[in-house]
């Protein structure tokens, strides 16, 4: 598929209403991103159950072709991944695409930086504000020189990198280590040690190294979130195949969490309980508001409270893509929720602490920003016979999406394809739960 073709400019109209039934979340891009990277670094067949279909899954499978992995779907729907004869050559000169995935170009550009020959890496949208600098400061230090445009895209990059010792800030994003200890572990980094300071988002190191574990890689010995040590040893030689199931979304099932809060009773399967995601978390904030929520390993039973949803506290520093969920959800909890973690926002696909305020205000929520804090004034009428645009962010469509259910009319999204990022079904799903869209 062709990025620069992708349709973003159609409308969605959500009535409001209730939601009633059962759905399956979608499959988890954090998982299947990881499953293609690690099923390429492997060096051997992979079978990837479950696989997502939302841009940034297309674009990762999309990179492992282009450096060399062969992918083809299976009858039952599978992707099988050959990695053991790659078809790109390490010296050739070539160019991926990452589309809009942030994971995908933080997590991939490491793993291109083994290959002697350059790498063009490109990608369009929101990613090309995205800051990429940690590459020019830390690539060189691995051996691989690098030409960026003055810290964004486009990247050209030339290894072979080359483990050593090295110390990283892991205060922007986690991606960028996830990055390099796939590449590591590939690379057979021997009594090398990675350290990072201030790591944010710990959870989705957690989910890489998980992912890394059930491909049989290489693993490095986490100190703590400090440091990660690959150890002496040589890496494993992978024979067998590796069956992978890509894990059901929490991230895109907050929403639907949430929409059975406030509209609900639902029922939601395909949520691991003790998956290592880190937007699981979502169900802390779900309890403290007092709604309905019974939670089994195969499905979870959400509906709103007997009496109103009451206000809560969450620290989402770890977790920061559960801000706008959680904004929709405060807007229906009477009093003033606390979010913490506003500044793990700036960076992602919109400026998220602004668009979350600004795409709210017109649904009469206000979102105040102090520092660190954001504070939603809920409880109030959600307006609607009004306008909200997605801001080309997925998680603000599906945020505006799921408050209009209890809006005094329709509301409606701009730009409403901005879903297709990490979501496609999305639409589709709240209309299987009895919401009324119109077009
Ligand atoms: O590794 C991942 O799958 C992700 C990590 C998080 O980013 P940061 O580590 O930049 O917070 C998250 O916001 C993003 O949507 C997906
Ligand atoms: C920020 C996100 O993704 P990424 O960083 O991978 O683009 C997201 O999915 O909300």
């Amino acid at each position: 598929m062709t990025f620069e073709n992708i349709e973003i400019s159609y409308s969605v109209r959500v009535h409001p209403g209730n939601v009633s039934g059962q759905i399956t979340a979608p499959a988890s891009k954090s998982s299947m991103q990881r499953a293609a990277a690690a099923a390429l670094v492997s060096g051997g067949k992979s079978i990837i159950e479950n696989p997502g279909i939302s841009n940034d899954d297309q674009a990762s499978v999309g990179v492992i072709e282009a450096l060399g992995a062969t992918v083809r779907a299976t009858a039952t729907g599978a992707l099988e991944v050959d990695a053991t004869v790659l078809t790109t050559d390490a010296d050739q000169e070539i160019k991926v695409h990452f589309g809009e995935s942030g994971l995908g170009i933080r997590m991939f550009t490491s793993i291109a930086a083994l290959r002697s020959g350059l790498t063009r890496i490109e990608g369009q949208g929101s990613l090309t504000s995205r800051p990429m600098d940690f590459f020019d400061q830390t690539l060189p230090q691995l051996g691989v020189s690098i030409k960026s445009n003055q810290g964004k895209l486009p990247l050209e990059i030339k290894g072979p990198l080359v483990p050593q010792n090295i110390t990283i800030d892991g205060s922007l994003s986690s991606q960028f280590l996830t990055g390099l200890l796939l590449a590591y572990s590939a690379a057979d980094a021997r009594d090398v040690t990675i350290t990072v300071s201030n790591l944010k988002s710990r959870p989705y190191v957690d989910l890489t190294l998980k992912v890394m574990a059930d491909f049989g890689l290489k693993l490095p010995q986490n100190n703590n979130y400090e440091s990660f040590y690959f150890g002496k040893q040589e890496k494993p030689t992978n024979q067998a195949t590796t069956t992978y199931q890509v894990e059901g979304d929490w991230s895109g099932g907050a929403f639907l969490l949430v929409a059975g809060a406030i509209k609900g009773p639902i029922t939601v399967k395909g949520l691991d309980p003790v998956s290592t995601q880190a937007d699981k978390a979502i169900l802390q904030a779900l309890q403290q508001s007092g709604c309905q929520l019974s939670v089994e390993q195969n499905q979870i039973q959400i509906g709103p409270a007997t009496g109103p949803l009451k206000a809560f506290q969450f620290d989402a520093t770890d977790c920061p893509d559960l801000f706008p969920p959680l904004v929709a959800l405060a807007a229906y909890c009477e009093g003033k929720s606390v979010i913490q973690g506003v500044t793990r926002l700036a960076h992602k696909e919109s400026n998220r602490a602004l668009t979350l305020q600004e795409e709210f205000a017109k649904l009469g929520v206000q979102v105040l920003l102090q520092d660190d804090l954001m504070i939603i004034e809920g409880g109030g009428i959600i307006n609607g016979n009004t306008a909200t645009h997605s801001r080309h962010d997925h998680r603000i469509a599906m945020a505006a999406a799921v408050a209009a259910l209890g809006a005094d009319g329709p509301v409606e999204i701009q730009e409403a394809a901005a879903v297709k990022k990490s979501y496609p079904n999305f639409y589709q799903h709240l209309a299987n739960l009895g919401v009324t869209l119109s077009y």
